[in-house]
């Protein structure tokens, strides 16, 4: 099994991601971080570009305690030289001098000839040597330079003393094909390769990014260079946690594996997604939301049944507590059944069927159905709402907004003796008329004495609890309705309570209780 080093370059290439500027402390934090999960070697900036990066460069270099810490130069003196005093302080530094190496870089961007490329890079690989223990040279737009010339520049720049050799897709156009036969090419052509590392670079302009990198090390790359959740210039870089759990996962095929603790990617990736203010989108490979979620039925059958019928990772190994069923329109009765028993429920089957049909109904309303939403249902299915005597069938309510217009409700019951009635009432408000027109249905005095409203979950489209506490008959009872609508909650609040009354079965607890 091979070895691959992880180099990280959150803190350089990933903060060249256009708006996002992260402090001192924050790039230290990130830089511990990324040590606890074990990566080879942490790119700390670009000590020459500017006094922010040289200061946080070098206290990160003082501060990290097993990853080798490096700093990115141009073919410079100067820049060398800096790099030298913001990582002297480490116990393993490493330069990275990087200078382009493709035809159009050359011509249009540096102004200079091969020739002058090759000198350059030579010469600063060499200058290099005489400081760091480790250089790393990069030929910057690797994937679009000939391969004739990649194979000359890096032969010379090994006969200089270089130790590594990355070869970045700097504009994400390579294809994972190309860069394997780049990658093999390389290795047959340039001369003394076995004395360094090959590494790959890959950017994420044509969603390519993760796949070129691990068919570059099928190549025979010896590195790879990544970043957290895949920030970077443009589209990103590769993901580095996408590359590590494909190589964990699938080091069957790849015959190769990373040294990282994978228990602290998702740690990892939170941390740089709030320090970034990047946000990482649900749907993302290994640290997305619903990466281990399930939400359609036969996933979630098939999951309760045997894990890996849906899951290729365990939440643990990238260290995600558990996976999770969330339940929605498309889930099953095997995962309602599995959360109602998590919730402490115990129903027959016909009560089952039941409230999974409140949760259907409920669910094609709902964007989530969450945990508060199942136990308002359930309790409502446990206080009898449903099951009184009175039913509630429809209830159409017609609200005006302007001052002095009365609303009016109109309400179709199912009474204790199974008839269905219709009555209208007004009442200065919704809900009133909505309470008009069932007092008159029930046909008896109905006293409402307190009336309590909540909503069971956050956002626009969560569930309305209302309790109603009444008098009927001199009798009096707590009630309690839930629903997606508020007009509604409330009708079955108020039948709830009337309908305990009938059957002899009052609730008195303090409202505050119910609420
Ligand atoms: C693929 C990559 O990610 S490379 C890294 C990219 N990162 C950054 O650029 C972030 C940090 N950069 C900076 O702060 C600035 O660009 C600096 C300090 C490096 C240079 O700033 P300036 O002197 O103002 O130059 P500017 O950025 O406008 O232009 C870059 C110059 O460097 C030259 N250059 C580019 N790459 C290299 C290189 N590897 N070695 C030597 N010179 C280079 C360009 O040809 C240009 O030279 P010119 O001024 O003679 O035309
Ligand atoms: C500096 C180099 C390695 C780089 O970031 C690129 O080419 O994308
Ligand atoms: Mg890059």
């Amino acid at each position: 099994m091979r070895e691959i080093d992880i180099f990280d370059t959150t803190l350089r290439d990933g903060e060249q991601q256009p708006g996002l500027n992260l402090n001192l402390d924050e790039k230290l934090e990130i830089a511990k971080q990324l040590d606890r999960l074990g990566v080879n070697i942490i790119e700390a900036g670009f000590p020459a570009s500017n006094e922010g990066d040289f200061h946080s460069v070098q206290k990160i270099a003082r501060a990290v305690k097993n990853s080798t810490v490096t700093g990115l130069s141009r073919v410079v003196k100067k820049d060398i030289d800096t790099a030298y005093e913001a990582l002297k302080d480490t116990a393993n530094p490493r330069i990275h001098i990087f200078i382009a190496t493709s035809d159009i870089h050359i011509k249009h961007k540096l102004l200079m000839t091969q020739q002058e490329v090759l000198d350059a890079a030579v010469e600063a690989v060499r200058y290099a040597k005489q400081k760091f223990p480790v250089v790393q040279f990069s030929a910057e737009d690797a994937c679009r330079t000939s391969w004739d010339f990649l194979t000359k520049i890096s032969s010379e720049v090994i006969r200089a003393g270089v130790d590594v050799i990355n070869l970045p897709d700097t504009v994400g156009y390579t294809t994972p094909n190309e860069i394997k036969a780049m990658f093999q090419h390389m290795k047959q052509h340039v001369h003394d390769v076995e004395k360094i590392k090959l590494s790959a670079h890959n950017h994420d302009d044509l969603g390519m990014a993760v796949a070129n990198s691990l068919a570059a090390i099928e190549g025979g790359a010896d590195q790879v260079e990544c970043t957290i959740n895949g920030i970077g210039e443009r589209a990103g870089n590769a993901s580095l946690e996408e590359i590590a759990v494909a190589l964990q996962i699938r080091k069957d095929y790849y015959a190769a594996n990373s040294t990282l603790k994978l228990n602290e990617l998702k740690r990892t990736s939170n941390l740089v997604s709030k320090l970034t203010g990047t946000i990482v989108p649900g749907n993302k490979a290994i640290v997305g939301a619903n990466a281990f979620a399930h939400e359609s039925g036969i996933h979630q059958d098939g999951v309760l049944k045997e894990s890996t019928t849906y899951e290729i990772i365990t939440p643990e190994l990238v260290g995600v507590e558990k996976n999770s069923l969330p339940l929605g329109k498309l889930s099953g009765k095997h995962a309602f059944k599995t959360k109602i028993t998590e919730l402490g429920f115990e129903l027959e089957e016909d009560d089952l069927k039941r409230v999974f049909k409140a949760f259907k109904d409920l669910a094609h309303k709902k964007k989530s159905v969450t945990d508060d939403d199942i136990f308002a249902l359930l309790t409502a299915e446990k206080s009898g709402s449903q099951n009184g005597m009175y039913e509630l069938k429809s209830l159409q309510v017609n609200v005006a907004t302007q001052e002095n217009v009365i609303q009016t409700a109109t309400v179709i019951v199912r009474t204790p003796d199974g008839e269905e009635i219709q009555e209208a009432a007004t009442g200065k408000g919704s809900v009133e008329a909505v309470y008009n027109t069932l007092s008159r249905l029930i046909g008896e005095p109905i006293q409402l004495e307190d009336y309590r409203i909540q909503s069971v979950t956050g956002g626009e489209d969560a569930l309305a609890e209302v309790v109603v506490h009444l008098t009927y008959n001199d009798e009096s009872s707590l009630g309690r309705g839930t629903a997606h609508d508020v007009l509604e909650a409330s009708a079955f609040a108020y039948l709830n309570a009337v309908n305990r009354i009938i059957s002899g079965n009052p609730t008195k607890e303090p409202i505050e209780e119910l609420v």
